[in-house]
């Protein structure tokens, strides 16, 4: 056979075993659910900038037609689709791979994440509902707050309509590590780019627990005062953005870049890409409590192992043991909201 005619029969195989034709890449459908919110629109840009990426869908109840038109403009191999409203929500979630949701509304200041459960578990549930119904067998990065109860609301949805995989489920907590690394490279010295720092436990307040004794490259330079003041400033980093915004919300452009590192980190595991791991709130028994965020290794089917929390300090432990009470009652308030 030529080698143009070999070519073209091994595109149109590829193309029909779901294989981009141009990257060689499987092909991989992304929606976003919050599209052309604070988040959802940078989320959105560098979603659409990502390689692994074939199909973008860029939902919300208003506004996605622009982001959408905007996005689509940029000369990167991912097509995109807008789509807007109730009626235009199944289309918009068929035949996603990955599902990430930064739909709600944010804090204002002297506000906990808590106090945006009234809106946001109504709106959580109903659009896991939907990905039950329509993309049952997507992963769904969940950022919507309070993570420590919209976690716990998307899997009671999930087992009702009997399409819960605890594989599949995350709570994306990567904002915190995020933070992590940024801090403790500034105090210890050292290459921000090098550093890796595990956060555990939840996504608020004292449940956030960074490990900074497990922190490479490690140092000794840092005092105990040192390292409980980086562990304050990790927890309350949210809060910290949320002031200087001074009514105008909350994170939005480092928690697009964290949505976008992790769901980066999914589309890898989903390709085969071996040891790919990253923090994150999911089904967990590495402690008493039924979901907790630690390190997980990512693969084919999303969660391929759930790592344990390793050799903590004694300032670690003590912070772990005092984050439970709060992250059960989050926990529980989830379930309850949505067995209701
Ligand atoms: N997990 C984290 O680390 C983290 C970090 C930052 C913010 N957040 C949370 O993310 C959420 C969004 O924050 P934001 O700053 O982008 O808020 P935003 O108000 O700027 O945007 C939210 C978007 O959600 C949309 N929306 C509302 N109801 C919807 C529905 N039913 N379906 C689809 N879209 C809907 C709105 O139209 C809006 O465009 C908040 O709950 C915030 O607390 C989480
Ligand atoms: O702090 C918030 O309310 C938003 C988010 O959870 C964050 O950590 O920035």
């Amino acid at each position: 056979m030529r080698p143009s005619l070999m070519r073209s029969a091994s595109q149109v195989l590829r193309r029909r075993r779901g294989y981009s034709s141009a990257s060689g890449q499987p092909e991989r459908k992304v929606a976003i659910l919050g599209a052309a919110g604070g988040i959802g629109q940078p989320l959105s840009l560098l979603m659409k900038l990502n390689p692994l990426v074939s199909s973008l869908s860029l939902y919300d109840i208003a506004g996605t037609p622009g982001v959408a038109a905007d996005v689509s403009h940029i000369n990167a191999p991912a097509q995109v689709k807008g789509f807007m409203g109730d009626d235009q929500l199944g289309e918009a979630l068929e035949g996603s791979d990955i599902v990430i949701i930064p739909a709600g509304v944010p804090r204002k200041p002297g506000m906990t994440r808590d106090d945006l459960f009234n809106i946001n578990a109504g709106i959580v549930k109903n659009l896991c509902t939907a990905i039950a119904k329509y993309c049952p067998n997507a992963l769904v990065n969940m950022i919507s707050n309070p993570v420590n109860s919209t976690v716990p609301i998307a899997a009671e949805v999930f087992k009702k309509a009997g399409t819960y995989d605890e594989k599949k489920l995350f709570g994306v907590t990567t904002l915190d590590v995020v933070r992590a690394k940024t801090f403790y490279a500034g105090k210890a010295n050292v290459p921000v780019t090098d550093v890796n720092v595990p956060v555990v436990g939840g996504h608020a307040g004292i449940t956030i627990l960074p490990l900074f004794s497990q922190a490479t490259p490690a140092t000794n330079a840092l005092s105990d005062e040192d390292i409980k003041a980086l562990t304050k400033r990790t927890q309350d980093g949210g809060t910290e953005v949320v002031e200087a915004k001074a009514g105008k919300g909350s994170a939005t452009l480092s928690m697009a870049y964290a949505g976008a590192v992790f769901a980066n980190a999914c589309l890898k595991g989903l390709n085969g890409v071996p040891d790919v791991v990253e923090c994150s709130f999911v089904q967990s028994t590495v402690t008493e409590l039924p979901f907790f965020a630690s390190k997980v290794k990512l693969g084919k089917n999303g969660v391929e192992e759930v790592l344990g929390l390793g050799q903590l300090s004694d300032f670690e432990k003590e912070g772990l043991e005092n984050l439970k009470g709060e992250l059960k009652a989050s926990i529980e308030k989830g379930i309850k909201f949505a067995n209701a």
